[in-house]
């Protein structure tokens, strides 16, 4: 089956949108193999990037720009997924299902309580509703909040796809992304679905892609290759201080994003470094070691026999995501799990960039087949559930499937 994967992660630099085809029958999920038949990432027209993050800040975002938005960008989801199959030259009436993800504005895992009651919420917008209405194929969106409904931080979800896509019978494999947050899954080799271990470890390209963007006037949203990083030196008292963050002792299951380490923190932290004297160059090197630095420790804190596993080599470390083109912030963590070396999820045949796109088709697949996608032992749902909302597209027709426990 055809399906077409739609996500914009937490660095909002635009659509990433994928057209995978599954050979295996719907019944078949534990032996899945995806071909990608396209993959682009369409960034999202000026302004755009900015409005989103306006909407994300706290109290910035008023009720009407949220709700045009969520509109606005279920258009520009809907036209990335008819790019997508263009350039693919794929009918859209051959398409089995779109799995997108919308756009995250606000994730608050941690429960409120309101007079008793607990109360978690993450939002994503795209309206999937636009989607299906414009490209007729039948959409799945809206992945998170039935985790958490269940109890759980309804983030990270990939991990399931990298169960999927990458449990090995006799290896042991931790896949890292380094998008704008990043998250790991680890995969001890013959891995049961509850023996999977992720979380989000805290900042991927956020603080660095943030500092960028100051230094430059907005000029630069990123440090192409790590070049301006690799100038620098890491003030190692502000890494160490920077280390303290509660975050990286708390224990898993635990997600994050820019709520935690967005442009507040990057404020708090520029005061910091600016009454210690550190220049922008060393501090751009010491937010990319600091950012290597947290992944490892994460590593090594919360993954059994990693120290050992790091000393006789019998781990794959496999990356994916931006990050892994920041060739300084790949050194810092190459030189933090010595002697072992690091890989990208390239080299085990499955396209770095597009991985989250395609983690989505795969859900999508799932759902409709009535099957959940979340790991309770990742999320700390109570129970697994199936994710997602469904919006019947013009051909729309239930895979059947079991009920859920
Ligand atoms: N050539 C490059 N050099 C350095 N960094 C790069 C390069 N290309 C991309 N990046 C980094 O990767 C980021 C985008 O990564 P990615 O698309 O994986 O993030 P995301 O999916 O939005 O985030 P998340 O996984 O947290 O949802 C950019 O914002 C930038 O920081
Ligand atoms: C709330 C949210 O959008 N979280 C993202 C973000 O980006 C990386 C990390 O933080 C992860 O928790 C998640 O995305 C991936 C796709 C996930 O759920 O696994």
């Amino acid at each position: 089956m055809k399906i077409i994967g739609l996500m914009s992660g937490t660095s909002v630099d635009g659509i990433d949108a994928v057209i995978v085809d599954i050979q295996n029958g719907v019944e078949d999920h534990d032996a899945v193999r995806v071909n990608v038949l396209q993959f682009a990432t369409y960034p999202y027209p000026d302004g755009v990037r900015e409005r989103i993050l306006e909407i994300s800040a706290p109290g910035a975002g008023s009720v009407e720009k949220i709700c045009h938005l969520n509109a606005y960008l279920g258009e520009l989801f809907a036209q990335a997924a008819i790019r997508i199959a263009r350039e693919a030259g794929v009918e859209l009436a051959s398409i089995d299902a779109i799995g997108s993800h919308g756009q995250t504005i606000q994730h608050l895992p941690q429960p409120q309580d309101e007079s008793g009651i607990l109360v978690r919420s993450t939002l994503q917008i795209g309206e999937p509703s636009i989607i299906a209405e414009r490209t007729g194929v039948t959409t799945v969106a809206d992945f998170r909040p039935r985790d958490m409904a269940a109890g759980g931080q309804g983030a990270p979800l990939a991990p399931y796809g990298h169960y999927l896509l990458f449990r090995h019978p006799t290896r042991t494999r931790i896949v890292t992304n380094i998008g704008g947050i990043s998250n790991l899954t680890y995969l001890p080799a013959g891995a049961t679905p509850d023996q999977v271990i992720a979380f989000d470890t805290g900042p991927g390209n956020m603080l660095i892609d943030g500092l960028m963007r100051e230094i430059s006037g907005g000029t630069r949203v990123y440090d192409e290759n790590g070049d301006d990083a690799a100038q620098g030196t890491c003030d190692a008292d502000l890494l160490r201080s920077l280390m303290t963050h509660p975050y990286f002792t708390s224990k898993p299951p635990k997600s994050t994003g820019r709520e935690e380490f967005g442009a507040a923190y990057l404020r708090q932290i520029h005061k910091e470094a600016g009454s210690c004297g550190i220049n922008n160059a060393d501090l751009l090197r010491t937010l990319t070691e600091y950012t290597a630095e947290s992944i490892v420790y994460s590593f090594k804190t919360f993954l059994p026999n990693m120290r050992d596993m790091l000393e006789t080599q019998t781990i794959d470390l496999l990356f994916c995501g931006g990050g892994v083109r920041n060739q300084t912030l790949m050194r810092a963590v190459q030189q933090r799990v010595q002697p072992l070396s690091i890989a990208s999820v390239e080299q085990v045949g499955v396209s770095s960039d597009a991985l989250e796109a395609i983690v989505f088709a795969l859900f999508a697949r799932e759902t409709l087949a009535g099957r959940p996608a979340n790991l309770p032992n990742v999320t700390g749902s109570a129970h697994p559930v199936i994710l997602g909302k469904i919006i019947p597209g013009r051909s729309f027709r239930s895979l059947g499937g079991v009920s859920q426990t």
